[in-house]
C-alpha cells in the first residue's frame, strides 16, 4: 500500500481535518491543529508531503522518526500538531486495512468504560452552578472550570477572594459529591500560585491545571511542596522530551498530553509509560474535535494510568460546531453515567461525514483566542 494524497480540511468551530489516502483505497482521518494557528499547522502538514507520498502507511514508527528527526529542526506546537494530526490518520489507514480498532493494535483493551469530565463556564468562569446542575442531569459528575480571569504576576487579596469565592459557592451548593478540576490556564504566575493553592486546600479541588506556564515547569515541585492539591499540566508539552523534564523534577501528579499537539498516538504512547513509570497519572488534553477525542480514547484504554478524559461537547469554544456534528457513527460515542465505551470500529472508530466536511470547509473561521489587557494596559495570559 503507498500514500496517495494529503487532504486538509480547516472547519468551524477552529478545528482541522487531514485525509490521507492510500492506492488501496483506504483513507485515513487526523486532526493536526494548533487553537488560532490552523494555517500554520496546514502549511506545516503540506510540508511534510515529500516525505510521504509514495511510502508504506503500514510503517507508522519510521514515518514519524523521519517526520520528527528528518527535517534537522523539531518538536515545538506547529511541527508537533502536523506530525500529531498525520500520525492519528496512519493508525486510522492500519486499523482499517487490519479490519480492527488501533486499541487493538497497542495490546487490547485494560478497561471496559473510561471516565469522561464536561468544561463548565466560560473564559470568564462566570455561573457554573447552572451548568454543573444540567451536566449531572446528564450523568457527568466531574467538571473543570476556568479558575480566574486575568491575574496580574502581583495581584490583590480581593481578586483571589473572587476567584476562590466561586468555587466556595460550587461545595456550598454540591457538597463532596461531584469532582471538579481548576484550570489556572497559565493565567497565574509562580507568585500568586502559591498564594491561591493555599486559599483553595480547604475546597479539595480534584487537580489544579497549568498552575504556571509550562514555560515554568520547574515550579511545579516547589508548588507541590506547598499543596496537597494535585498539579496536573501538559497541553503546552509537545513531546516526550519536554516531559522527561517534568517527570525528573517532579511535582506533577497528572500529565496532559495533547493527541493532536504532542506527535500522535505514536508520541503520546510514549509518554503514558514514561508517567506510569513515575506513577502519574494520565488526563489527555482535547478540547477538540472527535477525530482528536478518538485518538484520545485509542491511549486511554490500553494504559493503565489513564484516569479522565476531557471532551469539547458544549465547550465554550465550540462556536459554529459542535464535537459530532461531523461524525456518521455518532451512537458509536456512547457516554453514559460520565463514562465512554470503547470505539467499535476498526481504525481509530470514527466514520467522518465527508461531505458534511467539505462543505464546512468552504467558510472556515480563522479562529483566534481574544487578546487580554490588564487594567494598566500590559499583555495578560488568557
Ligand atoms: O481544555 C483546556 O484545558 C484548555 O486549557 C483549553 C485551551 O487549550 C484552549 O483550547 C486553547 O485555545
Ligand atoms: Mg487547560
Amino acid at each position: 500500500m503507498k500514500i496517495t494524497k494529503l487532504t486538509t480540511y480547516r472547519l468551524a468551530p477552529r478545528w482541522m481535518f487531514l485525509k490521507i489516502e492510500t492506492d488501496a483505497g483506504i483513507t485515513g482521518w487526523g486532526e493536526p491543529v494548533i487553537e488560532g494557528k490552523a494555517r500554520s499547522v496546514e502549511a506545516a502538514v503540506h510540508e511534510f508531503e515529500p516525505y510521504l507520498i509514495g511510502q508504506d502507511p503500514s510503517r507508522i514508527n519510521d514515518l514519524w522518526q523521519v517526520m520528527y528527526r528528518g527535517g534537522f529542526y523539531r518538536g515545538g506546537a506547529i511541527l508537533m500538531s502536523a506530525i500529531a494530526g498525520i500520525d492519528q490518520a496512519l493508525w486510522d489507514i492500519k486499523g482499517k486495512a487490519l479490519g480492527v480498532p488501533v486499541y487493538e493494535l497497542l495490546g487490547g483493551l485494560v478497561r471496559d468504560k473510561m471516565k469522561m469530565y464536561s468544561w463548565v463556564g466560560g473564559d470568564r468562569p462566570a455561573d457554573v452552578i447552572a451548568d454543573i446542575k444540567r451536566l449531572r442531569e446528564g450523568g457527568f459528575d466531574t467538571f473543570k472550570m476556568n479558575g480566574s480571569e486575568e491575574m496580574g504576576l502581583i495581584d490583590s487579596a480581593a481578586k483571589v477572594d473572587a476567584a476562590v469565592g466561586r468555587i466556595a459557592e460550587i461545595r456550598a451548593a454540591f457538597g463532596f459529591d461531584i469532582e471538579f478540576g481548576i484550570d489556572f490556564h497559565g493565567r497565574i504566575g509562580a507568585p500568586m500560585a502559591k498564594v491561591m493553592l493555599r486559599e483553595l486546600e480547604p475546597y479539595r479541588p480534584l487537580f489544579v491545571e497549568e498552575p504556571v506556564l509550562a514555560e515554568q515547569d520547574e515550579t511545579y515541585a516547589r508548588l507541590a511542596a506547598h499543596t496537597s492539591i494535585p498539579l496536573a499540566a501538559g497541553e503546552r508539552m509537545y513531546s516526550r522530551f519536554e516531559f522527561k523534564r517534568v517527570f525528573q523534577g517532579g511535582g506533577l501528579s497528572i500529565v496532559q498530553p495533547d493527541l493532536s499537539h504532542a506527535g500522535g498516538i505514536t508520541e503520546c504512547m510514549k509518554i503514558a509509560g514514561m508517567a506510569e513509570a513515575y506513577d502519574v497519572a494520565l488526563a489527555p488534553h482535547c478540547p477538540l474535535g472527535p477525530i482528536a477525542l478518538a485518538a484520545c480514547l485509542q491511549v486511554d484504554f490500553v494504559s493503565h494510568n489513564a484516569v479522565l478524559q476531557e471532551q469539547s461537547m458544549g465547550i465554550h469554544y465550540n462556536k459554529g460546531g459542535e464535537l459530532l456534528d461531523y461524525v456518521l457513527n455518532k451512537d458509536d460515542f456512547h457516554i453514559e453515567g460520565g463514562y465512554i465505551l470503547p470505539l467499535p470500529k476498526p481504525g481509530l472508530g470514527v466514520e467522518v461525514d465527508e461531505a458534511r466536511v467539505i462543505e464546512a470547509s468552504k467558510t472556515a473561521p480563522d479562529w483566534r483566542n481574544p487578546l487580554w489587557r490588564h487594567a494598566d494596559g500590559s499583555v495578560a495570559e488568557w
